[in-house]
């Protein structure tokens, strides 16, 4: 901590390498197109680091990355926050646990979205990656992802997630037409839930294909 800034600006840079490894790996899965997605870590028990709102995800500097408190303001710079920051911060104020919330926009995770709207839901049961969500031992949990309907109010955004957020085990989910939300502990637990869904996603879609 310095004089001037309410939090670390070292831990500031650390995270901010650590996003922009992960993001650009992501970006070059083609999970990101056209300065889609953000992407965010906690900071500390106030502050979560954050991209930057429109810059391309994979090219992504230490410039992109910007501190914010929980209530999306940003803190000791003037940049621009991700236009989705209340979607990652409600998460950081609500569980202390969480430390990574990663947001993307893949083919399979907009056309499920699209395809699972009117359920309101995703339904996973009997696939062995289920268990790559942290708490799930078996493949005979029922998992459950929500799919909200997008709107370009952040408020109203948030307030519809916060009405599952009292699930156990909620690890993301999906907004129509839009993309996936997930999150976990640290960055590797957020990728992990983040690519499990995505495999997932992809396996719905495929069945629905091949029982047409
Ligand atoms: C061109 S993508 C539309 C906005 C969006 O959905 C997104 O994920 C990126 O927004 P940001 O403000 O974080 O760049
Ligand atoms: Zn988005």
């Amino acid at each position: 901590m310095n004089d001037t800034l309410p939090y670390d600006s070292q831990q500031l840079r650390h995270l901010a390498g650590e996003l922009i490894t992960n993001i650009r790996e992501l970006g070059h899965a083609g999970w990101t197109p056209a300065t889609s997605s953000n992407f965010s870590m906690r900071l500390d028990d106030k502050h979560a680091a954050i991209t930057v709102s429109g810059r391309n995800k994979t090219k992504l500097t230490e410039a992109d990355i910007m501190a914010v408190d929980f209530n999306g303001v940003p803190v000791g710079n003037d940049l621009r926050p991700s236009a989705e920051t209340l979607l990652h911060t409600q998460l950081y104020k609500r569980f202390p646990e969480i430390g990574c919330v990663l947001h993307t926009h893949s083919i399979n995770q907009t056309v499920a979205s699209r395809l699972f709207a009117a359920d309101g839901k995703v339904r996973f049961e009997g696939y062995e990656l289920q268990k790559a969500f942290h708490g799930n031992t078996t493949h005979d949990d029922v998992m459950e992802v929500p799919v909200y309907p997008n709107t370009q109010d952040m408020t109203e955004l948030a307030a519809q997630v916060e009405s599952s957020l009292d699930k156990q085990s909620l690890w993301g989910y999906l907004i129509d037409g839009h993309g996936l939300y997930a999150w976990g502990r640290d960055m590797a637990e957020a990728r992990r839930h983040l690519e499990a869904f995505e495999f997932l996603l992809a396996c719905e879609l495929k069945m629905r294909e091949v029982r047409r």
